[in-house]
């Protein structure tokens, strides 16, 4: 009897304990946020419209929604239909602001003072350090003044044969296909890293040794396990990442990509001192980008400017200066041999470990982008018959049956497969959000909201190339959204594939030129066809937008003859 009252009683009081610890930390959590809402972000970012949330935790509780990136889109466009275009949410205390009004959109993107980017950037740091993508204010501006010029188109038409040589070996490659469905964003990852390699570092095919293949095969990993690191909150935490066998692999690839940036930078700086001490000095980036002597060969001034420089004109941005002033071919240098000749000139003061960043970024933004975005226009094309024979046509018209290398007077021609690129990269922006963290206050246009200074803005790319106001049909792939009769009246923000304003993407006229003549390239030699509908794609958004499902496609040898012959 004493026995059960005593245990009775030892209930009792852990029962009350119990009660006490909840009752104390729901008070706590009401307390905190309590607290929380009378700060100056909370009263702010409530004044916008979004989803309910909890004390504390805000819509993180979403995320469960949101763990697999393939529901991503799905859910973003239900809350587009329920709250518009400016929506608010919480992580915990942070706010985040999506917007996808091309006007909104302008205000953040085209200025000076909203360039910093948001801490989701950070998982890039231990690769790229404070590269490009990721380096704010002074660093970001000086860098960028570096970098920019070194993009110049007649930097550009001297890759050309780089382009050329590697479309032509992926087409040998492709060959082992033929009769097969195959995932073929494989092959556009691996040509995409084989020519970064040359066009970046000055690695050719020839100098390719087993460190430059472990390279490659290390930057896709490492591209990889940054994509989990976003979708996956509990890696998102150091902490946590630490103790996670990734963390392990990551160092190990880490390893081997700064190996071989230090290695060949060493090399390269050698050779360029070396070289220097008998006399020979390479071209100065002015002397190959300013120079006066118009080759006759070039049509360039006005019948030169592509689809792509008047759909981005409204950029302003810095990449678009002096191309009418072109000089022609001249010896082709990579980025690296460009940066290491500006900093040995004493034209920029930019260190080694600098250079090296800049090169780290320039291979992950020029991999997985351009991969991804070739993958996804060879698919719309196996979709789209119709459209395919027009590209075929128009190739035809400019090649015949030959099989000679392009030059950049035919990739001048290639309209409607430009078309054809501009379309996709609308429908399926390989960067589907861009994030900014806001360090003042500002107005967007959409009734006049003010997002408060602490706020990270996310600019979602693939929503404002969808959004119906400035898109016909916005879910039908129709590359005459890109006639100039129908651009004419559109805002110049709602096609942003590259970002826009003064961080817009440097590689942009790169990318381009490489994928019309690696697509050109690889569709005069083949016919593609896709059997898994638009709806069926499984995307992923994480930071580049995928096919979870794989870029699948079935690809048969061209015959070469126009459709009318057919
Ligand atoms: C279809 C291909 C590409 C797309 C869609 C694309 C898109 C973008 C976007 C949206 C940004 C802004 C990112 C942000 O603010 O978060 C960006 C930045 C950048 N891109 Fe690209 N990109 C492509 C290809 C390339 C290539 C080929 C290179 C280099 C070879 C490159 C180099 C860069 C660099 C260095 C930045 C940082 C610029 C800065 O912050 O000043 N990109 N790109």
């Amino acid at each position: 009897m004493t026995s059960v009252l005593v245990s009775d009683e030892v209930g009792s009081t852990t029962t009350r304990l119990v009660f006490y610890s909840l009752l104390l930390l729901a008070t706590g959590i009401w307390l905190f946020h309590r607290w929380q809402k009378q700060s100056r972000l909370h009263r702010m970012g409530d004044l916008l419209p979004g989803p309910a949330y909890f004390p504390l935790f805000g819509n993180a509780l979403l995320a469960l929604k949101f763990n697999k990136p393939e529901r991503f889109i799905d859910i973003a466009w239900q809350f587009a239909d329920k709250y518009g275009f400016v929506i608010r949410g919480w992580i915990g205390s942070k706010l985040v602001v999506f917007l996808a009004n091309p006007e909104d959109v302008e205000v953040i993107l085209n200025s000076n003072v909203h360039i910093d980017k948001a801490s989701d950037y950070k998982f890039f740091e231990p690769w790229l350090g404070e590269g490009l993508l990721i380096s704010t204010g002074n660093k970001w501006r000086s860098h960028r003044k570096m970098i920019a010029p070194t993009f110049h188109i007649n930097i550009l038409k001297s890759f050309i044969d780089v382009f050329n040589e590697n479309s032509k070996n992926v087409v040998a490659k492709m060959k082992n296909e033929v009769g097969k469905t195959f995932d073929v964003h494989d092959h556009m990852s691996g040509v995409t890293v084989d020519i970064l390699l040359e066009t970046a570092m000055g690695i050719t095919k020839k100098t390719q040794d087993k460190s430059s293949f472990d390279y490659a095969m290390a930057v896709m990993k490492m591209c990889d396990i940054i994509h989990q690191r976003h979708y996956k909150f509990w890696l998102r935490l150091d902490f946590m990442f630490k103790f996670h066998p990734l963390y392990k692999t990551q160092q190990k690839l880490l390893s081997i990509i700064h190996g071989l940036t230090n290695k060949v930078i060493a090399f390269k700086k050698k050779v360029y001192l070396e070289n220097k001490a008998k006399g020979i000095i390479p071209p100065t980036l002015k002397e190959l980008t300013e120079g006066t002597a118009l080759e006759s060969s070039d049509v360039l001034a006005n019948n030169a400017k592509t689809l792509s420089d008047t759909v981005f004109k409204g950029y302003r941005d810095d990449l678009d200066f002096n191309d009418d002033n072109d000089v022609g071919e001249k010896k082709r240098l990579a980025f690296l041999d460009l940066m290491l000749e500006s900093a040995q000139n004493g034209t920029h003061n930019i260190s080694d470990h600098e250079i090296k960043e800049e090169v780290d970024t320039i291979m992950f933004e020029g991999h997985d982008t351009t991969a991804a975005g070739s993958s996804f226009v060879l698919c719309m094309l196996g979709l789209y018959q119709d459209i395919q024979t027009k590209v075929y046509d128009e190739l035809y018209q400019i090649f015949g049956d030959s099989d000679r290398p392009a030059t950049f007077n035919d990739t001048l021609q290639m309209k409607y497969l430009e078309r054809v690129i501009l379309e996709t990269l609308r429908m399926y922006p390989p960067v589907p959000i861009i994030a900014r963290e806001l360090k003042q206050d500002v107005k967007i246009v959409t009734n006049n909201y003010v997002l408060p200074a602490g706020a990270t803005v996310v600019v979602c790319n693939y929503g404002v190339h969808r959004h119906p106001k400035h898109y016909e049909n916005p879910n039908t792939f129709n590359p005459d959204n890109f006639l100039p009769e129908n651009m004419a009246n559109r805002h110049y923000y709602s096609y942003i594939p590259f970002s826009a304003g003064p961080r817009s993407c440097v590689g942009r006229k790169y990318a381009l030129l490489k994928l019309k003549i690696l697509l050109s390239t690889i569709l005069r030699n083949y016919k593609s066809f896709s059997d898994v509908p638009e709806q069926d794609f499984q995307l992923t958004a994480d930071i580049i937008l995928k096919r979870r499902d794989g870029f699948r496609l079935r690809i048969e040898p061209r015959k070469r003859v126009p459709s009318t012959a057919a």
